[in-house]
C-alpha cells in the first residue's frame, strides 16, 4: 500500500495571506492525522511564501507525538535548510533543485553537475538518522547516476504525467515513469512520487509497481475545499490502498 503523506503548503499560504495566524497549520495537520493520513509534507521556501522555518519547527514538535505519522521536508539543501532539517529531525528529507526565485518545483536533480553536492548533503542527514530522498525526472541516467550518491529513495516528479494525464500521450508518459521506477528498484531505490497528483490521475499513477510514498497538497487542498476534508482524505486513502 502507497503511503499518503499531505503536503500543507498552501494552508500556510493562506495563513500568510491575512497576516494572523489562521489557518493554523499545525490544527490542519491535526484534522488530516485525525483523518488517516500516514505523513506530512513541507516545503519550508528561502522566501517563506508558504511554510515557514517556524511551521517546519512547530510540526516537528506535534509530530513527535505521533510516531506513526511520518514528517518529509523537502526544499534544496542551502546551509539553512540543512540546519532547519537537522533541528526538525523529520522521518525524511526530499532534496529539490530548486532556485529560490522558482514559482514552483518545476525539474529534479541534474547529478552530473550535483554529484558532490548530493553526495555530502545525503551523508550529513544519513548521520542524523534521516532517510533521504532526491526528487528526480524520470530520466534512467539521472537515477542511475544519483543511486550512488547514497541517497535512500528517489521522489520522481509527476508533473509530466499529471499534463498529459488523459491525453494521446498517457500511455507514453506512464511507460517512462513505470522504467524509471523499475530501474530505480533494479538499484535498490526506494521509490516516492509527487507533483500534481490528483484523486483523478492517481489510481493510474499507483498502477506503478512500488511507489512507496505519494506526496499532495495543490490539488488535495482544492479539492478539500470543494469536498471537505473527510470525503477528500477517504478518497485519497483508498486509491492508494489499491496501489499495485
Ligand atoms: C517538490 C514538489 O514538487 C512539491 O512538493 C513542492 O513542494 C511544491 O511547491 P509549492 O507548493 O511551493 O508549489
Ligand atoms: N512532493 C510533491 C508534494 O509534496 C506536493 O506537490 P503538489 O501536490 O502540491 O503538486
Amino acid at each position: 500500500m502507497t503511503q499518503l503523506s499531505v503536503n500543507l503548503n498552501k494552508i500556510a499560504l493562506l495563513r500568510n495571506s491575512r497576516g494572523r495566524d489562521f489557518p493554523n497549520v499545525v490544527e490542519f495537520a491535526k484534522k488530516f492525522i485525525a483523518l488517516g493520513v500516514h505523513g506530512i509534507t513541507v516545503h519550508p521556501r528561502e522566501d517563506e511564501r508558504h511554510i515557514t522555518r517556524q511551521d517546519a519547527r512547530d510540526l516537528a514538535k506535534l509530530l513527535a507525538d505521533y510516531p506513526d505519522v511520518e514528517f518529509n521536508i523537502e526544499g534544496y539543501p542551502s546551509e539553512d535548510f540543512l540546519d532547519l532539517v537537522e533541528a526538525c529531525n523529520p522521518d525524511q528529507c526530499t532534496l529539490v533543485p530548486d532556485a529560490a526565485d522558482q514559482l514552483t518545483s518545476d525539474h529534479g536533480w541534474d547529478v552530473a553537475w550535483h554529484h558532490e553536492l548530493l553526495e555530502m548533503v545525503t551523508d550529513r542527514l544519513k548521520k542524523s538518522g534521516i532517510r533521504v530522498a532526491a526528487f528526480m525526472d524520470p530520466d534512467l541516467e539521472q537515477i542511475r547516476r544519483v543511486a550512488d550518491t547514497g541517497v535512500d529513495r528517489i521522489e520522481l516528479y509527476t508533473e509530466e504525467y499529471a499534463s498529459t494525464y488523459g491525453s494521446p500521450q498517457q500511455d507514453a508518459v506512464l511507460k517512462k515513469y513505470i522504467e524509471a521506477s523499475a530501474e530505480a528498484q533494479r538499484l535498490e531505490l526506494e521509490v516516492n512520487a509527487g507533483h500534481d497528483l490528483d484523486s483523478h490521475n492517481l489510481a493510474t499513477f499507483l498502477t506503478i509497481p512500488g511507489i512507496l510514498e505519494v506526496s499532495i497538497g495543490h490539488v488535495l487542498t482544492v479539492e478539500c475545499i470543494e469536498q471537505g476534508m473527510p470525503t477528500v482524505v477517504a478518497n485519497y486513502l483508498d486509491i492508494c490502498k489499491e496501489s499495485a
